[in-house]
C-alpha cells in the first residue's frame, strides 16, 4: 500500500491510516474548537505534551491529562473527574476531546466526549494495534462497572481517527499480538484476505514492513462497511462481537488481569467450538481457529486454578449480562463457513459446558487444549 490511507466511515468521518500522521492531529481538530481536553495512556506523555505545544501555539486551550493505566481508566470515578475539569474549564458544545492512547484509553475519552453536555467532538488517536484496527473506530464507547465489562456506554461516532503506525514501535510485543486477534476476528467474519496475509506471522507482526499496514486497513474496512450499516447494533454489527461473549467472561472472572485480545482469542476458539456442536461448522475450521491464533503468539486456553464447574457458573454469569442476551437466553454470534456469520440462540447446556471444557485448563491437572498460555498483564 502507499504510504497514507484513507478510510471514510458511513461518509461521515476518516480513518487516516500511514506513518508519522499523529503529526497532523492539530490540523484535524473540528473547526470552531477552542478548548481541547487532551485524554492520554501514561505511556503517550510525550505525544501528548508535543499536541499541547501544537495546539497552544495555535491559540487554542489544550488540557491535558494522564489516565490510570489500562482497564483501570474505564471507570465511571475516572469519568466524573473529567466531567469536573470540564466543568471548571468551561467546555462548550464546540469544544473538543482528544483521546491518545489504546482501547481503554479511547473508549473512556469517547465515552466522556459523549456524556459532556450530550455530547462534544471527539478525535481518536489509537496508538495500540487494537486500538487502530477496531477501538478508535465505529463509535463504540463505554466503561465497566464493577458487575461487567463496557455495561455503561453510548454510541457515539469519532470527528476523526489518526492511526500512526509509527507509535506502535514502542508498543510492548504481547500487546501487538494482542491486537491480532481482532485482526484474525474480521478475517473469519468478512475478510479471508486477512487469514491468508496472517499466515505468515512474522511478515504480519512486523511493525517497518508492508504486510502490517494492509491488515491494519483491511480490519478497519471490515468494520467501516459493518458499522456504516448498522451502527447502533440493531443486528449486523452483532458480528463484530465474533468471540466476545465468552472472552468478556474471562476478563471480568480474571478481575481484567488478561488483555482483552488475549481474551478475544480464546473466546473465539471457543465458540467455533460450540458452533461445531451444534452442527454449524466442521472440525478442520475449529482446528483453523487454533492454528491461526497460536502461530500469532495468542492463546487458545483458559487455565485456572479452582474447580471447572465453580469456574463455569462465574463465567456463565458474567455471560448472562452480554448485550446480546435477551431474557433468559444466551446468543452467540457464530460462523457457519469462512466470512459467513449467524447467530446461536439458546444453545443446549450440554453443548455449551462441552466447549468450556475443550478450551479450559486446570492448572495442575492439565485437562485439555493445545495452544499457548496467556501472557499477563505487566
Ligand atoms: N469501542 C470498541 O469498539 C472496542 C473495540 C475493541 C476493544 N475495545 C476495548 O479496548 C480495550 C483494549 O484495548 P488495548 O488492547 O489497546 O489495551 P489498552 O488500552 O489497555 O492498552 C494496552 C497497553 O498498552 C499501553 N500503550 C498504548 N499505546 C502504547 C504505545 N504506543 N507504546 C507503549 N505503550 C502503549 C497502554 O498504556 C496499556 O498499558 C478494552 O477495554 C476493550 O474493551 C473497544
Ligand atoms: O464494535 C463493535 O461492535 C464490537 O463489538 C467490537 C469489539 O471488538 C469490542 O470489543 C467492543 O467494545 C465490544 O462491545 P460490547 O458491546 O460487547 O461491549
Ligand atoms: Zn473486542
Amino acid at each position: 500500500m502507499s504510504d497514507l490511507k484513507v478510510i471514510d466511515v458511513a461518509g461521515q468521518y476518516d480513518v487516516v491510516i500511514g506513518r508519522g500522521v499523529v503529526t497532523s492531529v492539530a490540523d484535524r481538530i473540528p473547526e470552531g474548537a477552542l478548548r481541547v481536553l487532551i485524554v492520554h495512556a501514561p505511556a503517550l506523555q510525550s505525544v501528548a505534551d508535543a499536541l499541547t505545544g501544537e495546539l497552544a501555539h495555535r491559540g487554542l486551550h489544550p488540557t491535558s491529562v494522564a489516565l490510570p493505566d489500562a482497564e483501570e481508566a474505564k471507570t465511571a470515578a475516572v469519568a466524573a473527574d473529567l466531567w469536573a475539569r470540564l466543568g471548571q474549564e468551561g467546555f462548550t458544545r464546540t469544544d473538543v476531546v482528544v483521546a491518545i492512547g489504546g482501547g481503554a484509553t479511547t473508549d473512556l475519552g469517547g465515552f466522556v466526549a459523549a456524556t459532556w453536555l450530550r455530547g462534544v467532538p471527539v478525535v481518536q488517536v489509537p496508538t495500540t494495534l487494537l486500538g487502530m484496527v477496531d477501538a478508535a473506530v465505529g463509535g463504540k464507547t463505554g466503561i465497566n462497572t464493577l458487575e461487567g465489562k463496557n455495561l455503561v456506554g453510548a454510541f457515539h461516532p469519532p470527528a476523526v481517527v489518526v492511526c500512526d503506525l509509527s507509535l506502535l514501535r514502542t508498543l510492548p510485543r504481547a500487546d501487538l499480538v494482542a491486537g491480532m486477534a481482532e485482526v484474525v476476528k474480521c478475517g473469519f467474519i468478512r475478510d479471508p484476505r486477512i487469514l491468508e496475509l496472517v499466515a505468515d506471522p512474522g511478515a504480519a507482526l512486523d511493525i517497518d514492513g508492508d504486510v502490517l499496514p494492509e491488515l491494519v486497513a483491511r480490519a478497519v474496512q471490515v468494520k467501516a462497511d459493518v458499522v456504516a450499516a448498522d451502527l447502533r447494533e440493531a443486528s449486523l454489527r452483532e458480528i463484530l462481537n465474533y468471540g466476545h461473549t465468552f472472552a468478556h467472561a474471562i476478563e471480568q472472572v480474571e478481575h481484567y488481569g488478561w488483555r482483552h485480545g488475549d481474551a478475544v482469542a480464546v473466546g473465539m476458539v471457543f465458540v467455533a467450538e460450540l458452533a461445531h456442536r451444534a452442527g454449524l461448522i466442521d472440525e478442520a475450521l475449529v482446528a483453523w481457529h487454533r492454528s491461526v491464533l497460536s502461530s500469532l503468539g495468542l492463546p487458545t486456553e483458559y487455565r485456572f486454578d479452582d474447580d471447572p464447574q465453580a469456574r463455569w457458573g462465574a463465567l456463565t454469569t458474567a455471560m448472562m449480562r452480554d448485550k446480546k442476551t435477551r431474557g433468559a437466553m444466551l446468543r452467540f454470534v457464530v460462523l457457519t463457513g469462512i466470512g459467513q456469520t449467524d447467530r446461536l440462540e439458546g444453545p443446549l447446556p450440554a453443548q455449551l459446558y462441552e466447549a468450556f471444557e475443550a478450551v479450559a485448563i486446570q492448572v495442575g491437572t492439565g485437562t485439555a487444549g493445545s495452544g499457548t498460555s496467556p501472557q499477563p498483564v505487566d
